[in-house]
C-alpha cells in the first residue's frame, strides 16, 4: 500500500450530522472509495470533509440543513463534525458544528482551541472538491462559471474574495446613483467618481489575479499535470479580463475609469455597468476537437471539468507543499471506460488523498489495492475487503 500523502484526514468523527446520528471512521489510507446504493449517505460524508475548511462546504447547505432529523424531526438539532489529520507540520485536530441549529454559521476548534480566524485553518487544511451538481457548469449562465473562477483563485489568493466584494460593492452603488439620476435625481459628481475610482482600482485586480491563474491552470494541464487523462487537451480562458488586465496595472485602471466615465449615459440606460469583470466568462475549449465545451458532449465536459480541477489541485499543492485532500463525487459517472483508467491511473500519482464515491464499486476496482473500500449504507459505513469484480476488472485490463 502506498504511503499516506502529506496532508490526509485519518480519523472522521460525525455527530447528529446529516443521515448519521453518530459515525466514527478511521480514514488513514491515499485513496478511498464509498460505496453505496442511492440515498446511502456517500455525499454527506464527503460534505463533512469538505465543512472542515472554511467556507460553505460543497453543498452550500445552510447550517439548519445539517443536523440530523430522525423520522418525523421536523428540524435539525445541534451537529458536530470532528477530523483528525496528518499534515506536514504534524498531526492536527479540527472540529466544526454549530450547538444552536438556528445559527447562521458555525464555529471552528483548532487543537481543542478556537482559532485566530479561518485564515489560520486554511493555512494548515485544503480540500479541492468535484460534484455531479458542477456537470452543469458549462451549461448554465456565465455568472456560475465566474464564481467558480474566482473561487479558484479565491484557493490560491485568499485577498481576491475581498478585492471581488469591494468591486461589487462600489459597482452596486454606482448602478444606484446612475438610476437615481436618470430618473431626474440629483446626484453627488464626486461620489460617482469616486466609486469608478474603486471599481478600476478592484476590478483590475480581480482581472489580472483571473488572468495569472488561468496562465498557469493553462501550465499545469499542458505539463502533464493530469498525466495521460484526456483533459490535459483542454485550453482555458477568461474573457474579457485579458484586455482588461493588459500592460501595467495603474495603466490598466486608468483605461478603465475613463471608459466608465465615458459610459455613464449608456450604463444608466441599460441598467447597470455595461463592461467590467463582472461579465468576464471562463471559456474551456477541447483542443483536439477544437470545440468549446458547451459544444462538447456529456462526457467530454466531465473529462475537461476533472482535469481543471486537477490542474488546480496540483497549483495549491506546488504552493503549499501539500496536495489538498479531493473530494470526487460521482466522478466515474459520465466517463467511459478509457476516461476512468486513466483518472484512475492518474490519482495515485497526485500525492493527494482522494476520497471518490459510486454506487457500483466494481468500477473502482482497478485502482487495485492503492484503494480502500468503505461500504456506505444508511447511518453506518463499513471497511470492506476486496474489491467485487476485481479479478475479472484485471483480466480486462489485460486483455486490453
Ligand atoms: N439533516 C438530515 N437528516 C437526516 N437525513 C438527511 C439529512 N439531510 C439529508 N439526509 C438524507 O441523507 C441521505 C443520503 O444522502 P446522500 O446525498 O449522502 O446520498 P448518496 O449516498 O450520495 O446518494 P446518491 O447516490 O443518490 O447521490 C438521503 O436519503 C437524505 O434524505
Amino acid at each position: 500500500m502506498t504511503s499516506l500523502p502529506p496532508l490526509s484526514l485519518t480519523r472522521l468523527t460525525l455527530t447528529r450530522f446529516r443521515s448519521y446520528p453518530a459515525l466514527d471512521l478511521d480514514t488513514a489510507a491515499p485513496i478511498l472509495v464509498l460505496a453505496g446504493e442511492n440515498g446511502a449517505g456517500k455525499t454527506n460524508l464527503l460534505e463533512a470533509i469538505s465543512l472542515l475548511v472554511p467556507g460553505r462546504g460543497l453543498r452550500g447547505a445552510r447550517m439548519a440543513e445539517l443536523g440530523h432529523r430522525g423520522s418525523g424531526d421536523a428540524a435539525g438539532g445541534p451537529w458536530a463534525v470532528a477530523g483528525r489529520f496528518a499534515t506536514p507540520l504534524g498531526p492536527l485536530s479540527l472540529g466544526t458544528g454549530v450547538e444552536d441549529p438556528s445559527a447562521t454559521r458555525r464555529s471552528f476548534r483548532l487543537d481543542g482551541a478556537a482559532p485566530r480566524s479561518q485564515a489560520e485553518i486554511a493555512s494548515r487544511v485544503a480540500a479541492v472538491w468535484l460534484t455531479p451538481q458542477m456537470d452543469r457548469l458549462f451549461l448554465d449562465g456565465a455568472s456560475a462559471r465566474r464564481r467558480f473562477l474566482d473561487r479558484l483563485v479565491w484557493a490560491l489568493e485568499p485577498g481576491h474574495a475581498r478585492e471581488v466584494a469591494a468591486y461589487d460593492t462600489a459597482m452596486a452603488e454606482r448602478n444606484r446613483l446612475l438610476a437615481e439620476a436618470r430618473d431626474g435625481g440629483r446626484i453627488d459628481p464626486l461620489w460617482l467618481a469616486s466609486l469608478e475610482d474603486a471599481m478600476a482600482r478592484h476590478g483590475v485586480a480581480v482581472a489580472a489575479a483571473r488572468r495569472v491563474l488561468v496562465a498557469r491552470l493553462n501550465a499545469a494541464v499542458a505539463g502533464g499535470v493530469a498525466g495521460a487523462f484526456p483533459a490535459a487537451e483542454a485550453s482555458i480562458a477568461c474573457t474579457l479580463d485579458s484586455a482588461l488586465a493588459e500592460g501595467p496595472a495603474l495603466d490598466a485602471e486608468e483605461r478603465f475609469r475613463a471608459a466608465l466615465a465615458e459610459g455613464r449615459a449608456g450604463d444608466a440606460a441599460s441598467g447597470g455597468a455595461r463592461q467590467g469583470p463582472h461579465r468576464a466568462d471562463l471559456v474551456l475549449t477541447h483542443v483536439a476537437k477544437r470545440l468549446p465545451a458547451p459544444l462538447c458532449s456529456t462526457g467530454e465536459q466531465k473529462a475537461l471539468l476533472v482535469g481543471l480541477v486537477l490542474a488546480h489541485a496540483a497549483l495549491i499543492g506546488a504552493q503549499r507543499g501539500a496536495a489538498p485532500i479531493l473530494l470526487l463525487d460521482e466522478v466515474a459517472a459520465h466517463l467511459d471506460r478509457p476516461r476512468r483508467e486513466a483518472l484512475f491511473d492518474v490519482l495515485p500519482r497526485l500525492g493527494a488523498q482522494v476520497f471518490l464515491t459510486g454506487t457500483d464499486a466494481g468500477v473502482f476496482a482497478p485502482l487495485g489495492t492503492e484503494a480502500r473500500l468503505l461500504r456506505v449504507r444508511p447511518g453506518e459505513v463499513r471497511p470492506e475487503a476486496g474489491w467485487p469484480g476485481f479479478a475479472a476488472a484485471q483480466d480486462g485490463l489485460r486483455g486490453v
